[in-house]
């Protein structure tokens, strides 16, 4: 309830006027709506863990209260409090100014021929600072998007962020057909309509003057509310009838109901999910929608494997920060920035490789992995992925015959390059799709062995870099950086050589065995004031020999003891 509470409040201080879903919703919804509405991506955002040591890193915070002057202050947009300081803001040539300076970034070139005088750095630190005032996001996450999209694109995503989506319905069809029920609703004075030709359960709500979470129907469990792009990922799982099926992080239930009508009630779904609380609603949904295949579980993803049978199929709808439903949590837009992404992207990480090593490569049906998340954050997202390609067999497949829409996952970002598969994967935008920002990425798994290199030296798999033996130096000279603080590009420092790199390991060894503070170098001008400059050059000469010996018979005592596992933990931590 308070996180509604916090949403409101930043809702109403964007520029703005949303019209909130719980109006349409009605009050007397409210407490059904919690099942529901949280249900497709949303993280507990009403409820507090019951235990705290197990939560995922700030997914579960308590949110800001209202009247928590701290959380307010922060929560305001700064258009708020500079027009409480009496200043006049005008909105209007604000959005001009962000309209123009990210048509010049993304035009950089023409508009220095036509007399642009500004550096790229200006430009780009202006509209950070502009977008952060006139959307009240953080000017980190500001800065985040309008570097991870371009510029124009950054800005059309933040206008999305200020709408609301539609709100959608997916018809249960284990009790009934999407045509009599949008027959049903109609007569209750709900206009719905199909959302579209990629989904045959999919409804969507024009106006209703009734709660659509309180209809009969509704409690009948004729259908979830459940927005658009939840849909996606069971379509790309899609489960068979008889499997054996895991939803990894399943609460409040949205996917999983999906998941049990498309296996009609045969087989086993296990759903799972680390709260207790969530899984209330969880379990409230699998009866209210009828299903007689679920076996509801409230552990730790990570410690699963231990309990459940080898499985044909595993969903991870994720724990994430929600970056993609920004529309629907407007707290994002201050409580989230890299520090987040990267915790984040350590557990997804995590419960990614457990949820592969819970699959039977063998089976006859499935082998496969689903991996979603609510975020557009590429750390939660496209990285995730990479390491569990790096770290285990499996490859992405693509699910375009069950979803044929979507944008392509990102192969390069930023200095980052993934495998190139990962253009399988898809993204959904809420400025292109009208629909919550979504990544989904669908995995096979080739065998049930976990590779021998992930096993003994995961360190130099996290290094790995996709296809650096094709870089040709033409590639590298076109591979360009973001500086991390203001996003203009820098050429990409040159690649080191074997031999650069054996250089530096050795030099790394030497100095970590204690060599530098046993000989440290002279300094210049003292050695050349020294009066006594014969003896000091024979003292010179006596230690550079024994220095080179040193180093030849430290040279000689690698080459063999390499191959033994105590210095390849010295080398992995070097390498680090
Ligand atoms: C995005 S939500 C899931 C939404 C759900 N799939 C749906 O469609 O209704 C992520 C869920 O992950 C759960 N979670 C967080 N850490 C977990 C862990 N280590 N193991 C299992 N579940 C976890 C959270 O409690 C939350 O319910």
């Amino acid at each position: 309830m308070k996180k509604k509470r916090a949403a409101k409040t930043a809702k109403s201080k964007t520029p703005k006027a949303i019209k909130p879903e719980e109006d349409w919703l009605g009050d007397e919804a409210e407490g059904e709506n919690e099942l529901d509405l949280g249900s497709d991506d949303g993280e507990g955002i009403d409820q507090a863990p019951e235990e705290e040591e197990e939560a995922p890193p700030d997914d579960d915070e308590p949110p800001a209260d209202d009247d928590n002057e701290a959380g307010d202050a922060q929560m305001g947009s700064r258009i708020l409090a500079r027009v409480a300081e009496g200043k006049q803001m005008d909105l209007t040539a604000l959005k001009q100014e962000i309209q123009d300076d990210a048509g010049l970034l993304s035009n950089w070139r023409k508009a220095q021929e036509l007399g642009e005088k500004r550096p790229r750095e200006e430009v780009f630190k202006n509209l950070v600072s502009n977008c952060s005032t006139y959307f009240g996001y953080s000017e980190e996450l500001a800065e985040y998007f309008l570097q991870m999209f371009s510029p124009e694109t950054a800005v059309k995503f933040f206008e999305a962020n200020e709408q609301q989506r539609p709100l959608t319905l997916r018809t249960n069809t284990l009790k009934a057909r999407r045509s009599s029920l949008l027959q049903a609703l109609t007569q209750r004075k709900v206009q719905v309509d199909p959302i579209g030709s990629w989904t045959k359960v999919g409804l969507k709500v024009y106006q209703s003057q009734v709660p659509v979470g309180a209809t009969p129907e509704y409690l009948g469990g004729h259908y979830m509310i459940q927005s658009a792009s939840s849909f996606i990922p069971v379509m790309a799982l899609a489960p068979q009838q008889d499997e054996v099926v895991l939803d990894m992080a399943a609460a409040p239930g949205g996917k999983t109901t999906y998941i049990g009508q498309l296996m009609r009630n045969s087989g086993t779904l296990f759903a799972n999910d680390l709260r207790k609380d969530r899984c209330k609603a969880l379990v409230a949904n699998v009866h209210r929608l009828g299903l007689t295949n679920v076996v509801v579980t409230n552990l730790d993803g990570k410690k699963l494997s231990k309990m459940l049978p080898r499985l044909d199929r595993v969903l991870l709808d994720a724990p994430c920060t929600g970056s993609g439903i920004i529309a629907r949590d407007p707290s994002v837009k201050v409580k989230r920035g890299q520090k987040d992404f990267e915790s984040h992207s350590r557990l997804q990480k995590e419960l990614l490789t457990a949820a592969i090593d819970m699959v039977d490569a063998g089976s006859k049906t499935g082998g496969y992995i689903v991996y979603s998340t609510c975020s557009v954050a590429v750390e939660e997202n496209e990285a995730v992925v990479d390491h569990a390609l790096k770290t285990r067999n499996v490859e992405l497949v693509s699910f375009t015959s069950a979803v044929n829409f979507g944008v392509e996952g990102l192969c390069k970002y930023r200095e980052r390059r993934f495998h190139p598969s990962l253009n399988l994967a898809r993204r959904y935008y809420p400025h292109v799709h009208n629909m919550d920002g979504f990544f989904v990425a669908k995995l096979k798994k080739t065998s049930n062995k976990v590779p021998e290199r992930a096993k003994k030296d995961r360190s130099k798999m996290e290094d790995k870099v996709w296809g650096e033996e094709h870089w040709t130096s033409d590639f590298m000279d076109s591979v360009v950086d973001f500086e991390e603080s203001n996003g203009s590009a820098v050429t990409k420092k040159k690649k080191m050589t074997a031999r650069d790199r054996k250089k530096q390991r050795r030099e790394e060894l030497v100095k970590a065995r204690g060599y530098q503070q046993k000989y440290p170098p002279k300094a210049k001008e003292e050695s050349a004031q020294d009066s006594t400059e014969p003896l000091r050059k024979a003292k010179v000469k006596s230690l550079k020999k024994k220095k080179e010996k040193r180093a030849l018979d430290q040279d000689a005592a690698e080459a063999p003891v390499k191959k033994t596992r105590k210095t390849n933990k010295v080398q992995n931590i070097l390498e680090r």
